[in-house]
């Protein structure tokens, strides 16, 4: 496939680069009026229309006339696999109701997992499906998807086994993350160490028997899971080669960063609230912060610091965390708006982060993630954009006019 007249070929990271910290955020390399080739599914190469060689213009092509070319987003962060919707929820919280306060009177994370563990594989496949062709017709290329609404052996694994199978069905990578620990269930509230062992007894060395697991990640939260039992859970883990990705600082500044440091963990995701100790414990480490703008959009809570962590040279991603409690949308691009209008990010800033940063939040920067030779060819065109700055600029609408998969349109 050749793409021409391309407006601009947006996020040309040299293909060794494979995260971004501090000032290399803002660098958004774009070359414009270009053609881009595509061969055997890989970027085979791409230049200036002036410059574009004979031998390859009498290939079938796409004219891409005022339009720009990006790499597909990366959606680092997403709890897709679920059996029901909540808007009761909604209703709740628009009346006052604060997110702890709904989980503590039954709905929350609770109240999807009673709804799940009645669900089959089969119909969480199908629901999983319709939402993850969605997102890819908003552009996402590759995603992580979370267990954490089974809660017992049996469900954790269904949710697990869904998960593998979106990963054979769908033609984008996809990464497993193992979330028990994202609630206590009511049989072990007062009992959260029974919990914790039927976690790394029973539940981790099946899933690492069946290689159904990526990553495993704690819900580390007051009223959720303790620093101490975060650190337990995450060296369990690790004897099983499961690497943390963790729900850190969402509600309250609770250690979640400093344990997930001490785990080497590859992101800490979330951190709506965040202190000096925070940043510090960041800074010296390899850990991505994943930041959630339309969690904090939905919930109305605080919107992470993304310019100071930005400023003290720690790698920024930007996600979804699809879900249906804290985040009913699967869109990519009202992200990178937030990311600009909410998290004070430069339209640069945060398409890096929702592509180069994402795809290393889920170590897969060395295929995805930006436009390099050799790299997948999983990338959007746009509708005609006067500028990149139109895309974040024009929330709520979508500026994707083609999916391109592997280097294949991809229709749904
Ligand atoms: N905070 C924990 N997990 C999800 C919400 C889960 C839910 O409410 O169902 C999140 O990332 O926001
Ligand atoms: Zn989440």
């Amino acid at each position: 496939m050749l793409i021409t007249n391309i407006k601009g070929l947006v996020g040309l990271h040299p293909k060794e680069k494979l995260v971004l910290r501090g000032r290399e955020m803002s660098d958004l390399p774009i070359l414009e009026n270009a053609w881009l080739l595509i061969e055997d599914g890989l970027i085979k190469d791409f230049g200036k229309m002036s410059e574009i060689p004979s031998s390859i213009l009498h290939l079938p092509s796409t004219d891409a006339e005022g339009r720009y070319v990006f790499p597909s987003w990366c959606d680092s962060h997403t709890h897709i696999v679920f059996a029901a919707s909540r808007e009761e929820e909604f209703a709740m919280k628009i009346q006052g109701k604060t997110y702890e306060e709904i989980a503590a009177a039954g709905g929350g994370i609770l109240n999807s997992a009673a709804k799940l563990q009645n669900a089959t594989e089969d119909e969480l496949f199908e629901s999983a499906s319709i939402r993850l062709k969605q997102m890819i017709l908003q552009g996402t290329g590759a995603v992580e998807i979370k267990s954490g609404y089974g809660l017992t052996v049996e469900s954790e694994i269904k949710m697990l086994r869904v998960i593998s199978r979106l990963k054979k069905a769908f033609p984008i990578p996809i990464k497993a993350t193992f979330l028990a620990a994202h609630a206590y269930p009511t049989a072990f509230k007062d009992n959260h160490q029974g919990y914790i062992d039927l976690i790394i007894n029973e539940m981790l060395p099946k899933i690492a028997a069946q290689k159904l697991a990526d990553y495993i990640d704690v819900f580390c939260e007051k009223g959720f899971f303790s620093v101490e039992e975060t650190d337990q859970i995450l060296k369990a883990g690790a004897k099983y080669g499961l690497k943390p990705k963790i729900h850190a600082n969402q509600l309250s500044v609770s250690g979640a960063v400093e344990v997930a440091v001490k785990n080497k963990a590859i992101s800490v995701d979330h951190l709506e609230e965040t202190n000096q100790e925070t940043i510090d414990s960041l800074k010296n480490s390899n850990t991505i912060a994943t930041l959630l703008p339309s969690c904090s959009f939905y919930l109305g809570i605080s919107f992470a610091d993304a310019k100071s962590l930005i400023a003290a040279d720690i790698p920024v991603a930007l996600a979804t965390d699809f879900n249906p409690g804290s985040t009913p949308s699967g869109n990519m691009n009202f992200v990178v708006s937030l990311g600009c209008i909410k998290l004070k990010m430069q339209p640069e800033q945060a398409v890096n982060a929702a592509i180069l940063n994402g795809a290393a939040a889920m170590e897969i920067s060395n295929d995805y993630g930006s436009i390099a030779v050799g790299k997948r060819a999983n990338l959007f065109i746009t509708k005609p954009m006067p500028s990149i700055a139109y895309l974040p600029y024009s929330f709520g609408e979508t500026q994707i006019e083609t999916i391109i998969l592997n280097g294949e349109i991809y229709n749904g």
